[in-house]
């Protein structure tokens, strides 16, 4: 089922949290909505859900305008950050629950229930959980149980909430792996939340960039991260570092400049390699695993930080307080909001 999103705007009193939204989601596309708290991603899935009224514009699925239609009528699924499986319900109770509660006139016998259970179980990859209780389950557990238990009514739509918000960093990367595994079977239109940019970059086929109730840019996880729209994309996606300078502009006059450079697009010297080397001393130095960061200064005055691999940095040798030389690979400069 597509997704049309056309002008949508939400006020919560004098407060604007969504700005005049458009978005056009074809069917069983994987969109994240990306973006710092408070940027009106939540609100933005609520209104998708039927959850919440917008004060302005239309969604549409498939065609038809749905602004009207109950939460009920949508066929949406959802699954929330914070699992809300029924404690005292088994694995196979919570599954079953939205088929169980079905009218008796479109409710599926007991023995078509229970086949879809077990289908959708083996689909999450629990299949002997069926007997558990949710707190016998793990956390990763619970959620991909909260995500059967979402599909069994065949939504038309999924919708996720910082699905794996609540989970520590090993099962969270594990369970993203595994729903864009789960995404490439079932192709359901989903619409997932997250804060986590390396999250949105691994799951996503598109990745909306939201800041202050507004889409900043929208595009596949290599157009945001390559080509970022503004200053503020590049910044959410990643490590950066600002100069700012000013460039002489012919019909404008000299115009105030900033250039932005990642973390990772700077290689450390020991000398000096051709006019981009600048001249800087060694703060600080951070191991994070595989990669290395050090954070330096230059001749300026201003802080510049550059992340290496564990190699690159060993092969270096580098001490806090040596001089070096450093050389952006690739500068990013945006005038006001334009990249140039
Ligand atoms: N019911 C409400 N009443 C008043 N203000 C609200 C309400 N719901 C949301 N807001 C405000 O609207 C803004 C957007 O909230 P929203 O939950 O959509 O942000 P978010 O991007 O999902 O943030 P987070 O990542 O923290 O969940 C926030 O400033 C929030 O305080």
């Amino acid at each position: 089922m597509s997704i049309e999103i056309e002008n949508i705007g939400k006020q919560f009193g004098s407060f604007t949290a969504l700005d005049d939204i458009n978005l056009s989601i074809p069917s069983g596309e994987l969109v994240a909505l990306l973006g710092p708290s408070g940027s009106g991603k939540t609100t933005l899935l609520r209104i998708i859900a039927g959850l919440e009224t917008p004060d302005s514009g239309r969604i549409i699925f498939n065609g038809e305008d749905t602004t009207d239609r109950h939460v009920r009528e949508r066929k949406v699924g959802f699954v929330f950050q914070h699992y809300a499986l029924f404690k005292h319900m088994t694995v196979f109770d919570n599954v079953a629950f939205g088929l169980n509660v079905r009218p008796r006139d479109s409710r599926p016998s007991k023995s078509a229930i229970k086949e879809k259970v077990m289908e959708l179980l083996r689909l999450v990859q629990l299949e002997g959980m069926a007997k558990r209780y949710p707190s016998q389950l793990s956390g990763g557990q619970r959620q991909r149980i909260a995500l059967a238990r979402a599909l069994a009514v065949e939504p038309q739509v999924l919708l996720l909430d910082e699905p794996f918000g609540a989970l520590d960093a090993q099962v969270r990367a594990e369970l993203r792996r595994w729903l864009r595994r789960l995404h490439d079977e079932i192709h359901v239109t989903s619409v997932f939340v997250t804060h986590d940019q390396e999250e949105a970059l691994e799951v996503a086929d598109r990745i909306v960039v939201m800041n202050k109730g507004r889409i900043e840019q929208a595009g596949t996880p290599d157009q945001v991260y390559e080509h970022p729209a503004n200053p503020f994309v590049l910044n959410f996606l990643g490590n950066v570092n600002l100069f700012h300078g000013r460039i002489p502009q012919p019909a404008q006059g000299e115009r105030k400049t900033v250039s932005y450079v990642r973390s990772h697009d700077i290689d450390i010297d020991r000398s000096q390699q051709d006019s981009s080397s600048l001249s800087a001393e060694i703060r600080h130095i951070q191991k994070l695993g595989p990669s290395v960061r050090v954070t330096l200064t230059l001749a300026s005055g201003e802080p510049i930080e550059a992340e290496l691999t564990r190699d690159a940095f060993q092969n270096l040798g580098l001490q806090q307080g040596e001089q070096v030389y450093v050389r952006p690979r690739q500068v990013r400069v945006f005038v006001e909001d334009y990249q140039i």
